[in-house]
């Protein structure tokens, strides 16, 4: 079962620390067996080279490949609930005004990374909360790939994208990827706060 209560999930430091930098971390945030169910379906999906908010791809900034995650993909919908919840969460803590969220699985190849870039591209601020969620067992600080944050405290906050860690952060702060040496599956999550085209 995904997370439903963030409630016991998040505590004090965890908020505090978002207060103050405008990021935090879970880790060890779900169960081993839904990790592992996140695992093997992105493992088993087919991905497209992503581009820039602009269309164009350029890869030395930008390459990883993604599978937005919809119906087809039976683990990350229930994955999606649980980040469904998590914004529930932020409404009610921080009255966050968050409607909806997306999320897609990424695959970086070694050698690739993502260079300096905020989620809300110049002008647009519908993307409240950014959230990566990992999934590589056994990473090591030489395997690269690292997430920095450049904080609200004016802080570098570099993090290992190590399984079952979940970074949370504003989505108006300049993060990057460091170039990876090894391949590097991750999740990429958005809380926003439009209502999306129906
Ligand atoms: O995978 C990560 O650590 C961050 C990815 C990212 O910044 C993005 O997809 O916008
Ligand atoms: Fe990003």
């Amino acid at each position: 079962m995904f997370v439903t209560d963030w409630h016991n999930k998040i505590n004090d430091n965890h908020l505090s620390s978002f207060d103050q930098t405008g990021v935090f971390v879970l880790d060890a945030c779900f169960a081993a067996s839904d990790l592992l169910a996140l695992q093997t379906e992105s493992g088993l999906l087919e991905y497209q080279q992503a581009h820039l908010t602009n269309g164009e791809q350029i890869r030395a900034i930008r390459g990883d490949s993604i599978r937005w995650i919809d119906e087809r993909c039976t683990i990350g919908m229930q994955y999606l609930a649980s980040i469904e919840q998590l914004g529930a969460f932020f409404n009610q803590i921080f009255f966050a005004g968050i409607q909806r969220s997306e999320a897609h699985y990424a695959c970086y190849q070694p050698g690739f990374g993502y260079d300096w870039h905020s989620d809300n591209p110049k002008g647009r601020d519908e993307r409240v909360i950014s959230a990566v969620f990992y999934l590589n067992d056994n990473w090591a600080d030489t395997d690269g790939g690292q997430i920095h944050v450049l904080d609200k405290s004016k802080t570098l906050q570099i993090l290992t994208p190590k399984a079952n860690r979940l970074v949370i952060f504003d989505s108006d702060l300049r993060h990057k990827v460091a170039l990876t040496h090894k391949t590097r599956f991750s999740i990429a999550t958005w809380l926003r706060r439009d209502m999306g085209i129906f």
